[in-house]
Order: structure tokens, then sequence, then C-alpha cells
């Protein structure tokens, strides 16, 4: 039986149009790969509950759930399970993002996204990034 994993995702987009991506540190499944800063979404949790507290844990940012609008969405079978992964865009937010878990973090412009190793899960987000920004 196939396991769905609901994890809630966003790209922050700087003033200058840049995107934040987050390395996965060593010792996590797919680790080195860059992904959109985010995480599992928890029981009783709704998606955008989930991105806020999930933005402050990793990287210390306060985010109003009003900043924060649907973009597209990943659908995409791991060996181990399917990956369902709401994307969102926010463009404002509090405090500077810095990687409190310990993670590297870039600002990327959308034309280079493909120059960071991603989940295959992201690669079908790329393009309604690069409408977006
Ligand atoms: N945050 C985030 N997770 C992603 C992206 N793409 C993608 O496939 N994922 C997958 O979604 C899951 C997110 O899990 P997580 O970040 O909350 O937890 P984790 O790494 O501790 O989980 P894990 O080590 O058990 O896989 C991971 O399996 C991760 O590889 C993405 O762009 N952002």
């Amino acid at each position: 039986m196939t396991k769905i994993v609901l994890v809630a995702a966003c790209a922050l987009v700087d003033a200058d149009g840049r995107i934040l991506l987050a390395q996965r540190p060593e010792g996590k499944s797919m680790a080195g790969l860059w992904e959109f800063p985010g995480g599992k979404v928890e029981q009783g949790e709704r998606p955008e509950e989930t991105l806020i507290r999930e933005l402050e844990e990793e990287l210390g940012i306060e985010v109003n759930e009003a900043c924060l609008a649907p973009l597209t969405f990943a659908s995409h079978s791991y060996e181990d399970f399917h990956l369902l992964m709401p994307l969102f865009i926010c463009r404002r937010w509090n405090g500077t993002p810095l990687g409190k878990e310990g993670q590297a973090l870039k600002w990327v412009r959308a034309v280079r996204l493909r120059d960071y190793p991603m989940p295959a899960a992201d690669e079908p987000l790329i393009p309604h990034l690069l409408d977006a920004v």
C-alpha cells in the first residue's frame, strides 16, 4: 500500500527576485540536495501552520499566514513513499533567514535553480517559479 507523506514547502522570494534554497544536512535522507524550506505536516496541523512553525524552527523567521500564497504542488513517488507537497510562495517575513539547524542556505535566481541538485519531486516545480518571479 502506498504511504502518502504530506510536506508543506515554501519558496521565499527576496526583493531581488531570488529564491531561498536550503541544503539537506548530512545524516538525513537525500543529504546534500537543495530544497525549499518546510517539513512534514503533523497530525492536526494545517499546511500553513506547518510552514509558520518550520520557517521559525529552521530559519528563525516569522511569517504571517496572509503572506503565504499557494503556488503549485508536487506529487511524486519515491521508492518508499509518495510525496504530496504543496508549494507556497512568500515575499514578506520578519527577520533574516539563518540556517538554524546547521544547513547551508543559498539565494538563487529562478533561472539558476537547475544548477542546484534538488530532490526529484522538485524538478517539475521550477517552471512555476520561473513564471512567478
Ligand atoms: N522541505 C522539503 N522537503 C522536500 C522537498 N522535496 C522533497 O522531496 N522533500 C522531501 O520531503 C520530506 C520532508 O521531510 P522533512 O524535511 O520534514 O523531514 P526529514 O528530512 O527529517 O525527513 P526524513 O529524513 O525522514 O526524510 C523529505 O523526505 C524530503 O526529502 C522540498 O523541496 N522541501
